[in-house]
Formats: C-alpha cells, sequence, structure tokens
C-alpha cells in the first residue's frame, strides 16, 4: 500500500516501482498490452473488469459524506446540548423543538449541499476533456490513435501525452521527448520535473531506504500531473481510486487549507456563539433572582442560548452561493469551487494574459519579409517546413501559418521531399522552436522559429537575395528595426532562422542552435476584441486594476494595452523580475500594469507578489505557461478552449471567452456575499435587541416575557423568512467596490440597531402592561403572544429596512426595494405569526388571543420603528462608514 504523510506520498509501492524501470518487454509482459495498443475488445473487457478512471468512488459516500458534514456543525453539537438540558430539566417541549431546529437545519443544509454538489457536477460536465489513446479495432490490425473520455482508460491502455495535457492515470514512459511535468498538484513541488523512459542501467537505490521517493520516479507520469512541455508515449499502469491521487485524494481534502471566506464564516459564528455564552448565564442570573424560580430561570436561559445560537448561517451562506453559481452558468461561466464566488467579489486586482483575452481568438498570417523588411515568402517557406513537422501541440501562431500556407497539396510534396529528424519543442521559456529535417543525403537542416530576441542573438549570417552574408552589426539593428516597427502596429513576428549540419546518428539539442543564418520574419494580425476596451472600463469602474502578463514582446503588449485602454506606465520584462527580490518585486508589482516576455514561474512570481501585497488576484490564462499563476491566484479563469491543464488549474470557466462576462460575474459575486453580509449583520443585531429586551423584562416582569418554546419558534419563523435572501437586489454602491468577508463594522452595527429594536420591545412591554393591562401572571398567556407577534414582526420588517442603505422613501423605490421572493417570504411569515395565538397550535405553544386593541399600538410602534431605523441609518451613514 503507498503510505501517505501529511497528504504528500512519499513512498512508492515496490510493484509500481518494479514497473518503472522494467525493460519496455516486461512492461508490456505484465500488463498483457503491447506498444500497438488494446483491442477495442480487450478494453471493453477491461473496462467492465475495473472500476471507471474517476477519483469519486461511488455516488453513495458523497451523499453519505454529505450528511456527515451537515451533522458535524458546532452549532448542531450546541442545539443538541441544550436539547438535552431542556430534557434534564423536564421541558419536554422545549427539547421536541429544539429537535426539530436541529433536524430542519441538517436536513436544509444536507440538501443544499448535494444539489450544489450536484450542480457543480453538472457544471463540470460541460467542460470536457479527452486523452488520446492508441487502440487496435482487432487483432492482427493496425492500431490507431483517437480521442476519449479519461473515465474510459483502462490499464495496459496506451496513451500519447503532449504540451498542455493533464496526465489522466499512472502511467508508465516508454518513450519521450523533452518531456517536462508539473507535478505540484501530487507533491506541493513547483519546479517541474524532466521524465522519460527509464535508463538501461538502473538507477541506485539510496541506502536504507525500502522505496524511492515519488519524484524518484522519473519513468512514472502521475494522474492529476500536466504536461508542460514535449510529448510522450506511455502505457496506463492504474487508473482511478488505485492511483496515487486516488489513494491521496481522501487526505488531500482534509489537507486543503481553510479559505479565507471560511475562515470568516467560521469567526462570525463564534463571535455570536461567545456572545450567547455571556448572556446566557447573565439572563439566568437575573431572572432567577427576580423570580426566585430557578428551574424557570434555566429553561428560560436555555431558550434565549438558542435564540442566539446562529444555526442557519451555515445553511444560508450554503443557499448564497449555490444561487450564485446557478445565476453565473446562466451567464455561462462555469464554477469549479463553489467559494471562488466570494473570491471573485474580493478580487482587486484582473492579471490577463494577452493572446485570445485581449485580442481575438483569431490570429491570421500577415506576410513574410527577408531581414531587411523586404517582402519574401522564403521565411514563410521555412516556417511551414517546421510547423508541418512539428509533433508538439500547433498552437495559434502555428495554426495561422498552417492555414495560410497548407494549400492542398503542401503537406504532400512537403513529405515528399522531406524527412523528420529531430525536434526541440518550443517551450514557454526558450520561446521558440526547431526541427531538423533532411532534403538530400548527407546534408541536415535546422530550422528554428520564435521570439525575435532570442533568434537574432543566435545568429551569425543572414539570407540577402538568395545569398548567405554576414550579420554585421548594422543588419542586426537594421532587422531589429523591422521587428520594433510591426510591433508598433500591434502585429506579432517571429523570427525563422536556419543552419546545415552534415548528417550525424545522435540527436539534436539547444546547444546545436547557434551560428544560425537569419532567414526572415512571419507576422501575424491578432486584433483586439471589439469588447476589450469596454470590459477593461466596466473592470476599472468596479475598482479592479487590469495588468498584462505577456510572453511576447513589449511593443506589441504596449500597443495591446493602448488600444484596450490600460494605462502603460513603464514596461517590465521577464528578466527584471528574475532578478528582482521578493521586496523589489513587490514595490515593482504595485506600480506596473504590463509584464512582457514573461515566462510561467515569473507570471506566478508576480501573482505571489500582488497578494503578499494584501491584493486579492484575479488571473485569466489558457495556456500550459498559465497554469502555474492560475493555481497561484485567489481566482484562477480560464475560457472553455484553454487547453486541459489551464482549465484543471481554474476555479472558473468562461464558456463565452470574454472579458465582458468576467466582470458581470465579479458583480454577481459581490451580489452574493452582499446578501450573506445582510443576514448576518442584520441577524445579530436584532438577536442583540431581543437579549436586552428579555433581560429588562426579567427584571421587571413577575412572569416570563415570552415562553422558551414561543422563544424558539420566533426564531424558526424569522429564519426560515431569511431562506428568501438569496433572491434579493443588492444596493449598485455596494456592487461598485470590491467586497470581502468583513465583519469589522458587525461590532459597531450591532451595538447601533441592537439597542434601537429593544426600545420598541419595551415600547410593547408599556402598552400590553399599562395600556391594556395585562399585567397578572394569569395573563401571561396574552402578554406573551403579544411580545412574539411584535418581536417577529419588527424582526422580520426590519431586515427589508436595512438590506439598503437607501434612506427616506427611496427604499421603496424600484432600485431600492426588496425583490419579490423576499417581500413574499416575509409576508407569508408575518401572516403566520399574526395567525398563530388564533390558531389550532395556540394551546400548544402557550398563546392566548390578543384583544383586538392592541393592534392599532401595534401598527404604531412598527411605524415608529421603521422610521427611527432610517433616522439612525442616515446618521450611521454620515459617519462615512461602511454599510452591510
Ligand atoms: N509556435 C511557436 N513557435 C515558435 N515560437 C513561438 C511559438 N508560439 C509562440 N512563440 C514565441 O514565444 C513567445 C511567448 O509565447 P507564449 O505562448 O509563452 O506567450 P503568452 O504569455 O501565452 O502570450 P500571450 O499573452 O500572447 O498569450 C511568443 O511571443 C513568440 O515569440
Ligand atoms: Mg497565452
Amino acid at each position: 500500500m503507498n503510505r501517505v504523510a501529511n497528504g504528500v506520498v512519499s513512498w512508492v509501492d515496490p510493484e509500481l516501482r518494479e514497473l518503472a524501470t522494467a525493460a519496455p518487454i516486461t512492461l508490456f509482459q505484465r500488463l498483457s498490452s503491447s506498444p500497438k495498443g488494446l483491442t477495442e475488445q480487450e478494453a471493453t473487457h477491461r473496462s467492465a473488469v475495473c472500476a471507471d478512471n474517476r477519483l469519486q468512488r461511488h455516488e453513495g459516500s458523497v451523499w453519505v459524506g454529505r450528511a456527515r458534514s451537515a451533522v458535524a456543525s458546532p452549532f448542531v453539537a450546541l442545539l443538541t446540548g441544550l436539547g438535552v438540558v431542556f430534557t434534564v430539566l423536564g421541558d419536554l417541549r422545549g427539547a421536541v423543538t429544539v429537535s426539530v431546529m436541529v433536524l430542519l437545519s441538517v436536513v436544509l443544509r444536507w440538501w443544499q449541499q448535494v444539489r450544489s454538489d450536484q450542480a457543480l457536477r453538472g457544471l463540470r460536465a460541460l467542460v470536457t476533456t479527452t486523452t488520446t489513446v492508441r487502440r487496435r479495432p482487432g487483432d492482427g490490425l493496425a492500431p490507431t490513435e483517437r480521442e476519449v473520455p479519461p473515465e474510459d482508460l483502462v490499464p495496459g491502455d496506451v496513451i500519447v501525452l503532449a504540451t498542455g495535457d493533464l496526465v489522466p492515470a499512472d502511467a508508465r514512459v516508454v518513450a519521450a521527448n523533452a518531456l517536462l511535468v508539473d507535478q505540484s498538484a501530487l507533491s506541493g513541488e513547483t519546479l517541474p520535473v524532466r521524465k522519460g523512459p527509464p535508463s538501461p542501467v538502473p538507477d541506485r537505490q539510496p541506502r536504507g531506504r525500502t522505496g524511492g521517493e515519488i519524484a524518484d520516479l522519473s519513468s512514472v507520469c502521475f494522474a492529476g500531473t500536466s504536461i508542460l512541455s514535449g510529448t510522450a508515449t506511455a502505457v496506463v499502469i492504474t487508473t482511478g481510486p488505485r492511483t496515487y491521487l486516488g489513494t491521496m485524494a481522501e487526505q488531500a481534502r482534509h489537507a486543503r487549507p481553510e479559505s479565507s471566506f471560511d475562515r470568516g464564516v467560521r469567526a462570525v459564528g463564534w463571535t455570536l456563539v461567545r456572545f450567547m455564552l455571556v448572556m446566557a448565564p447573565i439572563v439566568l442570573a437575573v431572572n432567577g433572582t427576580v423570580t426566585g424560580d430557578w428551574a424557570q430561570a434555566a429553561l428560560f436561559a436555555v431558550a434565549v442560548a438558542v435564540g442566539l445560537t446562529p444555526e442557519m448561517l451555515p445553511v444560508i451562506v450554503a443557499a448564497n452561493l449555490a444561487r450564485g453559481a446557478v445565476h453565473l452558468s446562466r451567464q455561462q461561466v462555469v464554477i469549479t469551487r463553489l467559494n471562488a464566488i466570494q473570491d471573485l467579489a474580493g478580487m482587486d486586482v484582473l492579471c490577463v494574459d494577452k493572446t485570445g483575452t485581449l485580442t481575438q481568438d483569431r490570429v491570421a498570417y500577415a506576410h513574410s519579409i527577408d531581414p531587411a523588411g523586404r517582402p519574401d515568402g522564403e521565411a514563410a517557406e521555412y516556417a511551414y517546413l517546421a510547423v508541418h513537422f512539428q509533433t508538439c501541440p500547433h498552437n495559434r501562431l502555428d495554426e495561422a501559418i498552417i492555414d495560410q500556407l497548407a494549400t492542398d497539396d503542401a503537406p504532400l510534396v512537403t513529405d515528399a521531399a522531406f524527412t523528420k529528424i529531430d525536434e526541440i519543442p518550443f517551450d514557454h521559456t526558450r520561446r521558440r522552436a526547431t526541427v531538423v529535417v533532411r532534403q538530400q543525403p548527407g546534408e541536415h537542416i535546422l530550422i528554428t522559429k520564435g521570439d525575435p530576441d532570442q533568434i537574432l542573438p543566435r545568429c551569425t549570417h543572414a539570407r540577402r537575395a538568395g545569398e548567405v552574408v554576414e550579420l554585421s552589426e548594422a543588419d542586426r539593428r537594421e532587422a531589429g528595426e523591422v521587428v520594433r516597427a510591426y510591433a508598433d502596429h500591434g502585429m506579432r513576428i517571429l523570427a525563422v532562422a536556419a543552419c546545415e549540419y552534415p548528417a550525424r546518428l545522435s540527436g539534436y539539442d539547444e546547444g546545436d542552435e547557434h551560428d544560425l543564418v537569419l532567414v526572415g520574419f512571419v507576422g501575424f494580425v491578432d486584433p483586439v476584441r471589439d469588447s476589450a476596451a469596454d470590459a477593461a472600463r466596466t473592470l476599472a469602474d468596479h475598482g479592479v486594476t487590469v495588468k498584462i502578463l505577456t510572453g511576447d514582446n513589449r511593443h506589441v503588449a504596449a500597443q495591446v494595452a493602448a488600444q484596450v485602454g490600460i494605462p502603460v506606465g513603464e514596461i517590465v520584462l521577464g528578466t527584471q523580475v528574475e532578478d528582482a527580490d521578493d521586496a523589489q518585486l513587490r514595490r515593482l508589482v504595485a506600480r506596473t500594469t504590463v509584464f512582457a516576455q514573461v515566462n510561467p514561474v515569473h507570471k506566478a512570481r508576480i501573482v505571489t507578489a500582488l497578494r503578499d501585497a494584501g491584493h486579492a488576484v484575479g488571473f485569466v490564462g489558457d495556456g500550459v505557461n498559465d497554469t502555474v499563476a492560475l493555481r497561484t491566484a485567489d481566482v484562477g479563469i480560464a475560457a472553455d478552449t484553454a487547453t486541459d491543464v489551464a482549465k484543471d488549474a481554474a476555479d472558473l470557466i468562461l464558456l463565452d471567452k470574454d472579458l465582458t462576462v468576467l466582470a458581470r460575474a465579479m458583480v454577481e459575486g459581490r451580489r452574493t456575499l452582499g446578501n450573506t453580509m445582510k443576514y448576518v449583520k442584520i441577524t445579530a443585531s436584532s438577536n442583540l435587541g431581543n437579549v436586552l429586551s428579555v433581560l429588562v423584562a426579567s427584571a421587571t416582569l413577575p412572569f416570563l416575557p415570552m415562553l422558551p418554546i414561543q422563544l424558539m419558534v420566533q426564531n424558526l419563523l424569522y429564519d426560515a423568512a431569511q431562506l428568501a435572501l438569496p433572491w434579493d437586489r443588492v444596493d449598485q454602491d455596494y456592487l461598485r467596490r470590491p467586497r470581502r468577508w468583513d465583519t469589522g463594522g458587525l461590532t459597531r452595527f450591532m451595538l447601533t440597531f441592537g439597542p434601537l429594536s429593544s426600545l420598541f420591545d419595551l415600547a410593547t412591554f408599556a402598552v400590553l402592561w399599562w395600556l391594556l393591562d395585562i399585567d397578572s401572571p394569569a395573563e401571561q398567556a396574552m402578554f406573551q403572544a403579544g411580545w412574539f407577534i411584535e418581536g417577529l414582526l419588527s424582526q422580520v420588517l426590519i431586515v427589508l429596512v436595512l438590506r439598503t442603505r437607501q434612506t427616506g422613501m427611496q427604499v421603496w423605490t424600484p432600485c431600492g426595494a426588496p425583490s419579490r421572493p423576499v417581500l413574499a417570504a416575509a409576508v407569508a411569515v408575518v401572516l403566520v405569526g399574526l395567525l398563530l395565538p388564533w390558531s389550532q397550535l395556540a394551546g400548544a405553544l402557550r398563546m392566548a388571543a390578543l384583544p383586538l386593541g392592541y393592534f392599532p399600538w401595534l401598527l404604531a410602534i412598527l411605524f415608529s420603528y421603521v422610521v427611527a431605523a432610517q433616522v439612525v441609518k442616515a446618521r450611521y451613514l454620515r459617519g462615512g462608514r461602511a454599510w452591510l
């Protein structure tokens, strides 16, 4: 069994180790496979025997797991404890009510979680990934390579991996070309690892160890890791839950650090619980001393404790998130981590790559020129030759070359005239790609295309009118200016160079990319999206700074930034990022909006520096070079057209790749957060008000102002009305700035609006006692019904008033008014509350019908409360304080 420590796999099972070093023939024998792949029939047979290549074992465990997590809330434990106290004190009614509350909050929470799990799964299914597998239609037939969903893989399958792929299962590499794998998802190690078939001489095992570290297995690619560059052919050893990732998944889930949002929710929960722990004993002491009936006082104190426990907080938060996710999906945004919605709300810096995000997804070939800038087709011909033979996946520039130059018979002619010898694949740090071909026996031609800044320094000669001439300093400058002139027009330029080598048997590597002959340049147009400028403006209006992080050169970057309307100051290059230490980098990123010629590691460092400086960072990217940054950012965002690894690393996937959609999604995130904060702040202050009223009443009345059971039913009804809050509108003003889960103002808010609500409770007591003469213990059922109704109505009503920062009558204008569901829920709960003392349940709740003379007073009290709340709100806001 693989041993797992701290969520990190450290030791390797001996069988895997054996397969990792086995000779290909033994490997295929052991897996009953062959280099040509399994037959389709055998694959079907195996997939019937072994489970799907998925991590989730079966749906059931999700349900059970969710139920467990719904029960395992501190609030449930607390309420259960209070229920036990009720039972011990002999108040069965109280115990039953608490049980109903516990059950309700658990069931609601569980249902909410299962539903959002299902929604997430459904949404994820919209985002597909595939794997290239080599299989034979039947015995003796030639193999074909085709794309299958990763679930279909079985042990023994031969798969082909390429740059940007997500490794779908644990697989032994049998052939590889410059394979570089990112194992950070497994080991936390951020540096990429080189992998390839095992060397014929087996690695020596470190002394005293029975196995090796996972990273030592340089011939095995593990499920969940990603291919950063290069290509490989590999045989699947294990799939699904039996892979390393599978055995680790459970632990990994626990090991995942708590997000700032989760921490915030928990902190508020505990603040309220602590508050209750202080208040309940005070209520007990006051009530016990005044009435002398300690058993009764204890029951009451417990009921107050129940009333103060924010047991619905997790439910309301989950409901808000789930609704946010559904709303986003309607806007073509798929969310893969629910809490990312909140992070989206807090995002104040958005880093974007350039191609495909700010520019359109169609890069088009424009022209081919010689080193001096004169039109000349040779550079394009060489570039086409290189692309034609390149096995590493084609990117947009390669596709543009093919679209333009692969006329009907070009591929055939090229194959007939040339033979491919070798390849040094593109990677984002090299920023160039090389192939070696043979045209005539005895002679190899090496062709390199890439970033002019990478190619020019490697050239010693240039082509001029069919001749090869030495590249003088003046020529070099001239070539630099040609590049610059095109870049200033926002065009992308690749330099193309070549050189001849006498034929040889050994392969080629980067050491051979020197003394090149500059053939010329190929130019592309990469037009800026029509919507990009609008989106950038919307983001800026909403308090988000947009920064460009591109691998392209500074002139193109500056040009695009200017077109999109992003202020361009000093442009910082990848080399500067490389040279800066962490502190310097923090200063650098604070003042820079455009970064050019950055590689994947630079992108991640820039994001980290921004986060260290206290920003909440979003990152939009689509390439393999963006994955590390996507994982590092608070919110990683990729389009559905992005490479698999980028999609895997992203929290948000845009089905419609447009930054405007992202801006809308961000607003949706803020709306979600706003509605959550509403519940937290308003409920906490109402609860404080209740406790203050209870304290005063306990000290002055000869009976309880409300029975425990009534207090709890009131609480339940109030929370029921708040379940509609996720569907509420949020102030425009709230949506305009980045918002984080912030409870800084919570105490002040509670201390302002809590006592205010208590004043009107006391007014109710006065009306009941003096004006309606309900002043003897015999009439307490009526008194209690009176406060029950006023308390419930005022709490429900005040949510409608405080939910917006609008004051005066604006609360009822269309933009300030509550949404229909919120209003409907409030009205429903108010009606239920009003009718309870007249209903069948009145007896069980020990409530008596009230004299009708009470209601005009009730109306007057509620009206004055609303007016007073508006006045206090206006004063509160005048202090320049944040509202919700
Ligand atoms: N197919 C290719 N062959 C050779 N060189 C290439 C190829 N594609 C890109 N390059 C070079 O590598 C540079 C960096 O490309 P890379 O894809 O890393 O940039 P990026 O950060 O994704 O850029 P962007 O912001 O435009 O998406 C390009 O500017 C180009 O000069
Ligand atoms: Mg890119």
